[in-house]
């Protein structure tokens, strides 16, 4: 698969502040990547930096093996920014026809309107008279214009309800299989793990992993076995090493592990009589918060 994006030991400093340091990463042809990280962790500033709206202070950024400012180049992207500033005095559909001129190959109006689900009465509305959720949509419609092969969405599904949601990722993937790259931000650390094969996860300014979730998740959380065994297992068990941790409630123990394999075979080795055994694995959350906790306890 073509390279997309290629961002080489980019940084971007605000006065003395360091938004963004030394940061790498490329993106293939059709890849979903989702940019995840905490409040300040220098997720927009990469996205506005690999959409040429700023210029790193040092290393590169290349779209197609090109500037991200070239014109060949911008018309190949489409994006949905934060601030959603759309231009009063027109109609839905206006804009859009609008902003397909802007375009060589635009998408055709009935296809974007199939992809972004906008209703014939959502078309004829003024875009001052919309919505939050529907401005969104309507953003996401003025992406597509183009025809774009790569997308970059900045927070893409804030303001939007459950079923916008749900759309908004549907078509999402739908885009994906034809082929064009996406990249978003986001703060839902489910909607990562969800719809995105890669998550590239910042915290203070640096890429602390970059990874499938389910690597991301194997590599660093711990898993759980739950069972039902009687109390007095919990003692003999605590004392073996792959057992990190155990807590019992009742009749259920909790076993904290690294290898669950380990402690099923531990269990019927020691004749435990253990049932109705559960494997859970960690979610997301916790990887992140690790990662970036660790970074706190470093810097
Ligand atoms: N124009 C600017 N001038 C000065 N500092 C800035 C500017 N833009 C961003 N910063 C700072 O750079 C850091 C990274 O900001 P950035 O907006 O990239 O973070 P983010 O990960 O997108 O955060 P959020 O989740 O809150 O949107 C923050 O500390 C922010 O205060």
């Amino acid at each position: 698969m073509r390279e997309i994006v290629k961002v080489e030991r980019a940084s971007k400093t605000y006065k003395e502040h360091r938004a963004v340091h030394d940061v790498s990463f490329s993106i293939r042809e059709g890849e979903i990547v989702a940019i995840l990280g905490p409040n300040g962790a220098g997720k927009t500033t990469t996205l506005s930096m690999i959409l040429g709206l700023i210029k790193p202070t040092s290393g590169e950024v290349r779209l197609f093996g090109k500037e991200p400012t070239e014109r060949t180049v911008r018309e190949r992207m489409g994006m949905m920014l934060q601030e959603v500033s759309v231009m009063g005095g027109l109609k839905v559909k206006e804009l859009l026809e609008l902003f397909r001129h802007y375009y060589p190959n635009p998408l055709a109006l009935k296809e974007i309107i199939a992809l972004t689900a906008l209703t014939e009465s959502e078309l004829g509305m003024r875009v001052e008279k919309l919505s939050g959720g529907q401005k969104r949509r309507l953003n996401f419609a003025l992406s597509l214009a183009g025809n774009p092969d790569l997308l970059l969405f900045d927070e893409p599904t804030v303001g939007m309800d459950t079923t916008s949601r749900q759309r908004f990722w549907h078509t999402v993937h739908t885009l994906s299989e034809q082929g064009k790259t996406i990249i978003f931000t986001t703060h839902y650390l489910q909607e990562a793990d969800d719809v995105a094969k890669r998550i590239v996860l910042f915290n203070q300014g640096r890429i602390v992993a970059d990874d499938t979730p389910s690597a991301i998740k194997g590599k660093i959380t711990k898993s759980y076995v739950t069972f039902k065994a009687k109390p007095q297992w919990v003692k003999l068990l605590a004392g073996f090493p792959e057992v990190i941790d155990i807590r019992q409630e009742d009749d259920i123990i909790r076993v904290e592990t690294e290898d669950t394999d380990a402690v099923l075979a531990l269990l019927f080795h020691e004749r435990v009589g253990a049932s109705s055994i559960r494997i859970e694995q960690g979610k997301l959350d916790e990887v992140f918060e690790r990662l970036t906790a660790d970074m706190k306890e470093v810097g």
